[in-house]
C-alpha cells in the first residue's frame, strides 16, 4: 500500500535552491500548500512515502487527527482514525494543556521526547510557538537530568551511536541513517556532559536536545539533522554498575585507540557527505576538545560550542552590558573561575576584540583578562605545570590560592564562572566584586542549575540588587526590595542555530574566529533599549528565529568576505534569504 506523494520532504531545503522556487526553493508556505507546479516536482523532491497505518507511524509525516477528509480517502486512512477533523492549533492547545500537568520536568521531558517521535511538525510547533517555557525542558536544566536517567527512560534511538564496536565500519554506519542530505552533525563523546561529567554513552541526549534547538531555533529542516554519540567506555563507576545502562562496559578509551577512532569517524563523515558538513562537537573532555578542534579545524568545517558557541554568547552579552555598566570593552578586568573550555575560549574572543577595537595586539589585551583555576590564578611562576590552552593567560603576578583573594587582588568589573560547580561564587566573593563596583556584571554559566556559580536571587541579594546578572540554565524573576530583577540566559542556544544556518546558506567550509565575532555582533544588536530597561543583555527567546536570521546573515556575510563561501552568487539581502529558508512545521497538503 504505498502512495505516492508529491512534495517537499520537510518544507523547505535550505541549501542547493533558488529562494525564488517553490520547490526546495526556501520559500515555505504559510498554509502548507506545495504549490509548485507539477513538472517542478520531479526528482529529487518527489518522494515516496507510506500510507494507511504506516504513514500514521512516520513522525516525518504523521498530522494525526489534523488528516483531512481528502487525505483520508487518498492515503487508505479511512477508519484508522476517529472521525473528527482537529486543527494544527488545537492539536498544540490540547497538547500543551496535557504537558503542564505534569509536574516534574523529566515527564514533560518524555512526553515531547515521545511527540517528537509520534508527529514531528507537531512537535516543533509546540516548541517554536512556546519556546520559552519549553526550552528549560527540552535543553538544560531538564536534557542534563534526563542524561543522568538516559538508561531508564531510553525507548527508541534517537540519533547514531558509534562505539569501538564499529571501529573499522563507521561510514557503513553513517550508511545506515535513514537521512541521506545531512547539513549538521552535533557529536559528543560524552566526556563532560554539561557540569555534570561523564555521562559516557547517555551524553545522546545533549546532541539530540541542540538539534532540536537547530531546528527550532535556527530554521533547519529535521531532516537534514544528525546526532551522534561515540561511545569509547566511560570512567563513570556508577553507571558501569548500572543493569540500565546503555553504553559499552568498559572504562575509556584513550591515547590511539581513541585517536583512531576519531578521525576514522571524521573521514567518514567527509566521505559520505562532502566538505560542507557541520560538524559541531559537544561535551567533549577539555583534553581532547582543544585538540580535535586544532587538528580538524584546517580541513572539515568543525564548530566546538563549547569553546566557541559559548565564547560567542558571552561576549555578545558582555559588549550589550557596556550599556549599562559604561566603558570600552578594553576598559575592563576580567575575572573567570574555570580555565577550560568555556572559559579560555571566552577569555580569548574577548581578547580578539578588544584587540580589533583598539589596535593593541592580542597579547597586550590578553593581560586585563585573568583566569582562576582550581588551583589559583593561573600566574606566570605556574607556567610550565599548565595545560597549553591556559599558558596565554599566565601573566606576571604572585602566587593567588583562592577566588576571593583573587578577587581582591585583580579587582575585576566583570566576573564570569565556567568551572562546572556550582555554588562558587559565594557570599564572601559575591560582596567583595560589588564593593568596588557600582553596577558588577555577573555571568555565572555552568549548566545545569545545579552546577551554577551562583543563582539569580544570590546575585541580586548580595549586591543589593546592583548586579547585571545573566546564567547558563534559566533562573525564575527575583524580587529585591520590592523591585523585580529578570535575569538572562547566556546560553550558547542564542549562537550555534543561527551560526548554523549561516554556515549552510552560504555553503561555507570553514569556521574563522572572524565568524564568531559577527555572530556576537548580531545577537548584541538585537538588544533593543525595552530590554536595557528591564536590566537584561540578551533579548528574550521569544524572538529567537529572528536573532537567528540576523545571526546567520552576519556570518554568511562574513564567510563571503573571506572567500569560504561555496554558494555563489551571494544573496543580496541576507537576512531575508536566512529567513526565506527557515524551516516551518506547519503542516504540508497531502493531496
Ligand atoms: O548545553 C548547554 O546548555 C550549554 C553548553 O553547551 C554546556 O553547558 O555544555
Ligand atoms: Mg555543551
Amino acid at each position: 500500500m504505498e502512495s505516492i506523494m508529491k512534495g517537499i520532504r520537510d518544507g523547505a531545503s535550505v541549501l542547493d535552491m533558488d529562494p525564488k522556487s517553490t520547490v526546495g526553493g526556501g520559500v515555505e508556505d504559510p498554509y502548507g500548500e506545495d504549490r509548485a507546479t507539477e513538472d517542478q516536482l520531479v526528482t529529487p523532491w518527489t518522494i515516496s512515502i507510506a500510507s494507511g497505518s504506516s504513514l500514521l507511524r512516520d513522525p516525518h509525516h504523521n498530522k494525526g487527527l489534523a488528516f483531512a477528509e481528502k487525505e483520508r480517502d487518498a492515503h487508505y486512512l479511512r477508519g484508522l482514525l476517529p472521525p473528527i477533523v482537529m486543527s494544527q492549533e488545537l492539536q498544540e492547545k490540547k497538547l500543551m494543556n496535557s504537558i503542564r500537568q505534569y509536574q516534574v520536568p523529566l515527564q514533560k521531558y518524555m512526553a515531547l521526547m515521545d511527540l517528537q517521535e509520534r508527529n514531528e511538525r507537531l512537535f516543533y510547533k509546540l516548541l517554536i510557538d512556546n519556546v520559552e517555557e519549553l526550552l528549560p525542558v527540552v535543553y538544560t536544566p531538564t536534557v542534563g537530568e534526563a542524561c543522568q536517567k538516559y538508561g531508564s527512560i531510553f525507548r527508541r534511538p534517537q540519533g547514531l551511536y558509534i562505539s569501538l564496536k564499529e571501529k573499522g565500519k563507521i561510514l557503513e554506519v553513517l550508511k545506515n541513517w535513514p537521512e541521506r542530505s545531512i547539513q549538521v552533525i552535533v557529536v559528543t563523546d560524552g566526556e563532560r556532559i554539561l557540569g555534570l561529567g561523564d555521562l559516557g554513552c547517555q551524553g545522546m541526549g545533549i546532541p539530540v536536545g541542540k538539534l532540536a534547538l537547530y531546528t527550532a531555533l535556527g530554521g533547519v529542516r529535521p531532516s537534514a539533522c544528525l546526532p551522534i554519540t561515540i561511545d569509547v567506555g566511560t570512567n563513570n563507576e556508577a553507571l558501569l554498575n548500572d543493569e540500565f545502562y546503555i553504553g559499552l562496559r568498559q572504562k575509556r578509551a584513550t591515547g590511539k585507540e581513541y585517536a583512531e577512532l576519531l578521525e576514522e569517524f571524521m573521514s567518514a563523515v567527509k566521505q559520505n557527505y562532502g566538505e560542507k558538513i557541520i560538524i559541531q562537537f559537544e561535551d567533549f573532555a577539555n583534553h581532547n576538545a582543544f585538540d580535535l578542534l586544532a587538528k580538524y579545524g584546517t580541513s572539515h568545517l568543525v564548530f566546538n560550542d563549547d569553546i566557541q558557541g559559548t565564547a560567542s554568547v558571552v561576549l555578545a552579552g558582555v559588549v550589550a552590558a557596556l550599556k549599562l555598566i559604561g566603558g570600552n570593552l578594553a576598559e575592563h578586568t576580567f575575572l573567570f573561575l574555570g580555565a577550560g573550555e568555556a572559559g579560555t575560549g571566552i577569555a580569548e574572543l574577548i581578547a580578539l576584540e578588544m584587540s580589533k577595537q583598539t589596535k593593541v595586539p592580542l597579547e597586550e589585551t590578553r593581560k586585563k583578562i585573568w583566569l582562576v583555576d582550581s588551583k589559583g590564578l593561573i600566574v606566570s611562576s605556574r607556567k610550565d605545570s599548565l595545560q597549553h590552552f591556559k599558558k596565554p593567560w599566565a601573566h606576571e603576578h604572585e602566587p593567588v590560592n583562592n577566588l576571593l583573594d583573587a578577587v581582591k587582588a585583580i579587582k575585576p568589573t566583570v566576573l564570569i564562572g565556567s568551572s562546572g560547580v556550582g555554588r562558587t561564587f559565594t557570599k564572601e566573593v559575591i560582596e567583595a566584586v560589588a564593593s568596588f563596583n557600582e553596577k558588577p556584571l555577573i555571568l555565572a554559566l555552568s549548566n545545569p542549575t545545579s552546577q551554577s556559580e551562583c543563582t539569580a536571587e544570590e546575585a541580586y541579594n548580595w549586591t543589593k540588587g546592583r548586579a547585571i546578572f545573566a546564567s547558563g540554565s534559566p533562573f525564575d524573576p527575583v524580587e529585591y526590595n520590592g523591585k523585580v530583577f529578570v535575569p538572562g540566559q547566556s546560553n550558547n542556544a542564542y549562537i550555534f542555530p543561527g551560526f548554523g544556518l549561516g554556515l549552510v546558506i552560504s555553503g561555507a567550509i570553514r569556521v574563522h574566529d572572524d565568524m564568531l565575532l559577527a555572530a556576537s555582533e548580531a545577537l548584541a544588536n538585537q538588544v533593543t533599549q525595552e530590554n536595557f530597561d528591564k536590566g537584561l543583555i540578551y533579548p528574550p527567546f521569544s524572538n529567537i528565529r529572528k536573532i537567528s536570521a540576523h545571526i546567520a546573515a552576519n556570518v554568511a556575510a562574513k564567510a563571503y568576505e573571506l572567500g569560504v563561501a561555496t554558494r555563489l552568487p551571494r544573496p543580496q539581502n541576507l537576512v531575508k534569504y536566512a529567513e526565506s529558508c527557515m524551516y516551518t512545521p506547519v503542516y504540508r497538503n497531502y493531496r
